[in-house]
């Protein structure tokens, strides 16, 4: 609770100016209803449940895309951009969640939120020194975030006024995406907090900000700490293809059965944490003493996830090795999970902040993992050893990979319509 607000830091005053949505809203009535919308209503596991069609479709688009790439190569094959393919994927299967998969201007669309995330993150400088006129003057990210905020509210007020037209039209026997939801709630009224479309627009922005990157890193992290690891990426592909025996395409049906996949990503969480410090929080209380230290009202708190799932006090001496097996029944770490209440592993955060979107970022990365071991063997280029795979990472607010992951592919099942 002392710690359930988040700062409002310059470059949140200037991103947030007519409409906040719920990642940086304040603590308090705005944020309380928005969580709760969230947490019951757009990412709860029965509505993740019901868009699962959508994402099959983005899974399909996935494994046609890798055999589309290898086809227009030239023999021997050319690798693939698994890092720029993941990436579409993603963040394909997240906007069809939020938004469906009929906008206009869909081009345009995808490109603003690509550069939402660049725009974000040239904002570090003076946000850390908040004081320094220097930085705010200098850093020009405030003339972007102003340019990127008024091009992404005409879109997005374009997509709404789809969204609405299709609705006035009785279109109502399709799949509802997320934007569906927040419009017949806006209509049916009754909350405390009416739903202006500043807010609306607002909420959206957020799940694209922080749906799609985080999800995309950690599953492009998943594949490439298995192209380090061969026994592993043996293992989490002979399960694949012993559940999808006779199959033409994974099901989300199978995704409960495939346990060691699940491990693997539990595991690219813990060594990956693509939030390396979170959302930032600030101390509501005058003081508020932490570990020996007097954390003063007002002072924004960074927690460093990476850090701590990488600490060898809690995770052994092996803490810094990918071992998905620690997870494993009668496996040292075999009870901890990221669901907030192992204070050693907090990818997605912990207490009323947490993230809301872990049921749906699961949902997208298992079936996409699956999808990629089932239909294809993966290769380093070139014969490399896996030790020579390149593993340092970029800055910025996310921890992605420095390098895009370039791999191999032999289709292994065929894949059905391509
Ligand atoms: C691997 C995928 C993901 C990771 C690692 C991740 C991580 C995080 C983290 C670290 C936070 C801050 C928590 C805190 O302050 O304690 C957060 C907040 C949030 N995440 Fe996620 N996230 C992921 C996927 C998603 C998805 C798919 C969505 C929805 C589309 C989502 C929506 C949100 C929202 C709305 C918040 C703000 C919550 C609040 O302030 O009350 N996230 N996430």
């Amino acid at each position: 609770m002392p710690f359930a607000t988040r700062p409002r830091t310059a470059t949140l005053r200037e991103l947030t100016r007519d409409g906040l949505g719920v990642a940086f809203a304040p603590h308090g009535e705005h944020w309380r209803q928005l969580r709760k919308l969230c947490v019951t209503e757009l990412l709860s596991a029965r509505r993740v449940r019901s868009l699962r069609r959508g994402r099959e479709a983005e899974a399909a688009n996935l494994v046609a895309s890798v055999v589309a790439s290898l086809s227009s190569a030239p023999a021997p094959p050319k690798p693939v951009n698994v890092s720029a393919l993941i990436a579409t994927y993603v963040t394909d299967a997240i906007v069809r969640a939020v938004v469906g998969d009929r906008i206009r201007d869909r081009d345009a669309f995808m490109e603003k939120l690509d550069e939402g995330v660049k725009v974000a993150a040239g904002f570090s400088l003076a946000d850390v020194f908040p004081s320094s006129r220097l930085a705010r003057a200098f850093s020009g990210a405030a003339r972007r975030a102003r340019a990127h905020h008024r091009e992404m509210t005409r879109l997005m007020d374009g997509v709404i006024e789809e969204h609405r037209k299709r609705r006035a039209a009785g279109a109502g026997n399709d799949e509802e995406d997320l934007l569906d939801v927040l419009l017949r709630i806006q209509k049916d009224g009754g909350l405390q907090v009416p739903l202006d479309i500043g807010t609306i627009r607002a909420v959206i922005i957020d799940l694209f900000g922080a749906g799609s990157e985080t999800t995309a890193t950690t599953l492009q992290w998943a594949m490439a700490e298995l192209m380090r690891h061969p026994a592993a990426l043996r293992k989490a592909q002979a399960e694949v293809r012993r559940v999808l025996a006779g199959e033409r395409r994974v099901s989300e049906d199978a995704l409960p059965e495939l346990r060691y996949l699940q491990l693997v990503l539990k595991e690219t969480l813990r060594l990956h944490a693509a939030v390396p410090l979170l959302l930032p929080r600030e101390c509501q209380e005058e003081t508020r003493g932490v570990l020996g230290y007097d954390v003063p009202g007002g002072a924004m708190v960074l927690v460093n996830a990476w850090a701590i799932g990488r600490d060898a006090a809690s995770w052994g001496p092996d803490a810094e090795e990918f071992r998905p097996e620690r997870f494993e029944d009668g496996g040292a770490m075999a009870g901890v999970d990221f669901r907030g209440t192992d204070f050693e592993f907090v990818p997605f955060g912990a207490g009323r902040r947490i993230c809301p979107g872990i049921a749906l970022g699961l949902a997208v990365m298992e079936l996409g993992l699956a999808s990629l071991l089932f239909h294809f063997d993966w290769e380093l280029p070139g014969g490399a050893a896996p030790e020579e795979l390149d593993m340092a990472e970029g800055l910025g607010i996310t921890a992605r990979r420095k390098s895009d992951l370039w791999l191999q592919a032999t289709v292994r099942v065929p894949v059905p319509n391509v």
